[in-house]
């Protein structure tokens, strides 16, 4: 009797770095309201040859031609290796449903997906918090610095305050929608990372640390009007809004349209808007669908938090 083959299935969901507020700290896991996933699934199952990465899905003719470039066998490879096991016997495929160099967290759900994948495969030798730990080394591999306020929230789900032992969830306003719109243009994570300035004024800091300070408070507290009133970026937008096409404009026109805060999801080029209400979050989506979004490769999405995270699927062949 042939026994049956397993496959693990695992989606990431896209998630936004910095969220204005906490530079490299903050990071949010979205969920369309439409029902639409906005992530990348990876697919593991057995297979009698070497280890192997197939590409599918809207974004992949935009991966590295040489699969081995891939993160998502980088992740693989680097799994295998520090568990001892041999590279072969897997055969993964990669659905990129994300845009790259997007600021929708792009890499980071490939590398949450694939580790996650792995790991549930081999009946999880590696705790949440290791895994973790990997998800950050390996998105550091090619954003230029390592960095959890992408892989921490598309692994765990919502709003995610990095600390020194872990990641935090942050109670979200249940009320807000976080309208996103990718332009269909790539920006690179590490060369917008290299825009920043080493040091920062010490005025600047302050603000930095106020500002933080009272947004994680005002989650506590469910303080919408204080949350709102420092959801500002004072270490990344200055230096990188001008690089990004339309921002400056689009920003100044939502907030004419009444968003209460607007800013740049992670590096960019994606915009996000916070609204009150659907109404509100249907007019910025349709201003930015005509007026930010550049191609055929663009998107806008109304989101709410995505509570859950990675999503792991297991089932036989
Ligand atoms: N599975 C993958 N998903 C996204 N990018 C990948 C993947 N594998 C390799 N890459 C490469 O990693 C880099 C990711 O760029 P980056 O600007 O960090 O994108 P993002 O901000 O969308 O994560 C690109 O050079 C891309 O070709
Ligand atoms: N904190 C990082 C976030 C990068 O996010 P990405 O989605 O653009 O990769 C940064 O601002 O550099």
């Amino acid at each position: 009797m042939s026994q049956a083959k397993q496959r693990v299935s695992v989606y990431a969901p896209a998630s936004m770095g910095n969220v204005s507020v906490g530079f490299d700290l903050l990071g949010a896991a979205l969920a369309p309201v439409d029902g639409e996933p906005l992530g990348d699934r990876v697919h593991v199952e057995a297979s009698d040859g070497p280890l192997s990465l197939e590409c599918v899905g809207p974004y992949a003719d935009l991966l590295p031609g040489n699969v081995a470039d891939n993160i998502v066998l980088r992740c693989a490879r680097h799994f295998l290796q520090q568990q001892g096991k041999p590279e072969q016997g897997l055969a993964l495929t990669l659905e990129k449903n994300l845009p790259i160099g997007s600021g929708l967290g792009s890499s980071a759900s490939s590398v949450v997906a694939a580790l996650a994948a792995v790991n549930a495969f081999f009946d999880s030798p590696l705790s949440p918090q290791e895994l973790l730990v990997m998800m950050g080394e390996l998105e550091g591999q090619i954003s230029g610095s390592v960095h959890y306020d992408n892989v921490a929230p598309s692994y765990l789900g919502g709003l995610q305050l990095m600390q020194q032992d872990g990641a935090r969830a942050l109670p979200g306003f249940n009320a807000w929608y976080w309208v996103v719109a990718y332009p269909g243009i790539t920006l690179s994570t590490a060369k917008m990372r290299a825009l920043l300035p080493t040091e920062l004024p010490l005025a600047t800091a302050l603000r930095f640390g106020q500002q933080l300070a009272s947004f994680v408070d005002a989650c506590h507290r469910q303080d919408e009007a204080q949350a709102l009133a420092v959801l500002k970026d004072v270490v990344a937008e200055p230096y990188r809004a001008a690089h990004i096409p339309g921002y400056q404009a689009a920003r100044d026109k939502l907030q004419a349209l009444g968003c209460p805060a607007v800013g740049i999801s992670g590096s960019g080029p994606t915009l996000f808007a916070v609204a009150g209400d659907k109404t509100q979050a249907e007019a910025a989506a349709r201003y930015l669908q005509q007026h930010y979004v550049l191609n055929a490769r663009g998107l806008v999405r109304i989101c709410k938090l995505d509570p859950v995270g990675v999503q792991v699927e297991r089932g036989a062949m």
